[in-house]
């Protein structure tokens, strides 16, 4: 490990199985994995391979069966408000603005109006969605919603920023339009993102490291270091399209 690096998440084994039917199923098995302060961290797998699952334990919303999770070196149980969460399906609140939707956290913790205004404005104009303050979602296009659910996530000062597929809902060029959306985000605005996706050149795009799972039950394959990519990235240079093919190479076939 580099030594510059602060850890601030941790995975010591993880695992998760379920009981269907007669039999039982396994999910996660034994994940570790170091996830570094500030870094954009990519999980990437085939499809039902359990990134999901994986992702909800880190959140808090399922309990590992096996394993522990460290926070800033201590053992987290549960939810924990140093991290925040953008889904696919971002269940945003039809009936609130954009700007009710992102200060809803804020207002459900107690904080004034006007600093929960304040903070909500911060990360509205940050995503890009000035203007739109008081549009309901059914009024936004579908890279509009994420950019909700992005400024919703920040809203709540999050350490780390689980995001499971938020773009695998989108069209091809809205899509590409929002990955460069969040780098730019995430350079303005440092923290630690794990991002989950399928999608190879999404993950080549973005990553500071890929983390490359197996098929279902998920185990990590291999660690990629993008560090030698530099920024930003140009999906056609020789370097990346040398490391897309490797880990397309070694990416197991969806089952
Ligand atoms: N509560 C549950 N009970 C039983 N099986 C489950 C449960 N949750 C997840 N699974 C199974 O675990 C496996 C992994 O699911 P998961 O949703 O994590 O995959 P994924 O990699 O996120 O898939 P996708 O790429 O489609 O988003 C699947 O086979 C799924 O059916």
């Amino acid at each position: 490990m580099d030594e510059k690096k602060k850890v601030i998440l941790k995975l010591d084994n993880i695992c998760q199985s379920y009981v269907v039917g007669e039999s039982v199923k396994d999910a996660v098995e034994n994940v570790s994995l170091e996830v570094y302060d500030n870094e954009f961290l990519v999980i990437l797998g085939p499809g039902h391979c359990g990134k999901t699952v994986l992702m909800n334990m880190i959140a808090g919303l399922e309990k590992p069966i096996g394993g522990k999770i460290y926070l800033d070196g201590e053992e987290v149980h549960g939810s924990d408000k140093r991290i925040g969460m953008v889904f696919q399906s971002l269940n945003l609140m039809p009936w609130r603005t954009v700007m009710g939707n992102v200060e809803f956290g804020l207002e459900v913790a107690g904080v004034s109006k006007e600093e929960r205004r304040a903070t909500a404005q911060k990360y509205i104009d940050l995503v890009g969605l000035k203007g739109f303050e008081k549009s309901y979602p059914h009024e936004l296009s579908g890279g509009m919603k994420q950019r909700v659910g992005i400024a919703r996530a920040y809203t709540n000062n999050p350490q780390i920023l689980l995001m499971d597929e938020p773009f695998g809902q989108l069209d091809a060029q809205t899509r590409y339009a929002m990955e460069e959306e969040i780098l730019r985000i995430w350079e303005q605005e440092r923290r630690t993102i794990l991002f989950v996706t399928n999608n190879i050149e999404e993950a080549v795009y973005l990553a500071d490291r890929i983390v490359l799972l197996s098929n279902c039950p998920a185990r990590v394959k291999q660690v990629y270091d993008l560090a030698s990519l530099g920024r930003p990235r140009n999906t056609t240079s020789p370097d990346f399209l040398r490391i897309r093919s490797e880990i397309s190479d070694n990416t197991d076939l969806a089952l």
